[in-house]
């Protein structure tokens, strides 16, 4: 097959950041209907008047159908959550462990103090993303510590929250999703493509620091499995997750991984490589709207296939920054097609 066209795919998961940096990567995400734009800014989206002002910023910037999010906090009132999400300002509500990853600093540190908003939540039908570590203990081991310790609790006293398990490393993870009600999970490019043996090996590549970190081989193929498998519970989420070059390219690096200018293509490429592009659609497009209640996008995209790989995009520069897209370490055959 050189030629695919899908409905067009949604980002389920993807940072955009602010000011000159939402300026220079919100273009990238156009192949992208909506996004679920994650709130972790400095400092972070907490109420309902914060992220409609991200949202013009956003929209200002150049991405036009952002999902908005709001940053959990021990002292989120849970009024605030549900206001904000009955009258359509926020899509979700973005749970942080405090300490977890890139700007999580105010996130959560005693789970006991959530249990109201939870609870307001899951009676008013406001989705909840998880970022799904813990803070604590050998750093390949924190998913899979989260599930029990955190995860498996909360879902036990919460069973109608819906529930998105973000950015799935862990064969551990995909088998709780399959054995829990009411819970997705998205999967990033950089996991289905790479493991932490391509992190490592060859010397070591900042490029691919992300959190969860990348995991041994056989999770990857769990992950590969799970994407692949028409298991509507799966589905995209870029974490595509600009930092500036220095600071990927120093001393102690920054996690995240850009990927939005290429992500579709390498999906492409994955999804391709296990014979599976028939189910590119319902992963791209379909699982993630179903998940969250909403229709697919009414639009398509067309994939073309080429003979000779695509070109990695290179450094994007502007406004004084320079981001450097993440290198996906084969070729990748796949674009989008560009309409005018
Ligand atoms: N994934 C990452 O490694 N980094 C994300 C935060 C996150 O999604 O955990 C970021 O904001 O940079
Ligand atoms: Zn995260
Ligand atoms: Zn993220």
């Amino acid at each position: 097959m050189d030629r695919l066209t899908i409905r067009r795919p949604d980002d389920w998961h993807l940072h955009l950041r602010d000011g000159d940096m939402l300026r220079l990567v919100a273009p990238e995400s156009r192949h992208f209907g909506r996004a679920i734009v994650m709130p972790n800014l400095v400092p972070p989206v907490t109420t309902g008047a914060q992220a409609r002002a991200y949202r013009d910023r956003i929209t200002e910037a150049g991405f036009a159908r952002p999902l908005m999010t709001l940053y959990l906090t021990e002292e989120t009132d849970p009024k605030d959550v549900t206001a904000a999400h009955a009258d359509g300002t926020v899509t979700a509500v973005k749970l942080y462990p405090a300490g977890a990853t890139t700007n999580s600093a105010s996130g959560v540190r005693d789970f006991e103090r959530i249990r109201p908003v939870l609870t307001a939540m899951e009676s008013a039908g406001v989705p909840l993303c998880i970022h799904g570590e813990t803070t604590d203990g050998d750093i390949f081991d924190r998913e899979a510590a989260f599930l029990d310790r955190r995860l498996a609790p909360l879902r036990a006293a919460h069973p109608a929250l819906r529930i998105t398990l973000e950015h799935v490393t862990t064969a551990e993870a995909v088998a709780f999703v399959r054995d829990h009600d009411n819970i997705g999970a998205t999967i990033t490019v950089q996991h289905l493509m790479m493991n932490r043996t391509d992190m490592l090996s060859h010397g070591m590549r900042p490029h691919l620091y992300c959190l969860p970190i990348l995991k041994r081989d056989t999770h990857q193929s769990a992950l590969r499995e799970a994407a692949t498998s028409g298991d509507p519970r799966f589905f995209l989420g870029t974490d595509s997750a600009p930092h500036p070059t220095h600071a990927k390219e120093a001393t102690c690096c920054a996690a995240g991984c850009f990927t939005a200018p290429h992500a579709l293509a390498c999906y492409a490429q994955v999804f391709e490589e296990e014979g599976a592009l028939d189910r590119l659609e319902a992963f791209a497009a379909l699982n993630g709207p179903a998940h969250y209640g909403l229709a697919p996008n009414d639009d398509t995209v067309t994939l073309l296939r080429r003979v000779d790989p695509v070109p990695v995009p290179r450094r994007l520069e502007a406004h004084g920054l320079t981001v450097t897209p993440f290198d996906p370490g084969r070729p990748v055959h796949w674009h989008v097609e560009e309409t005018p």
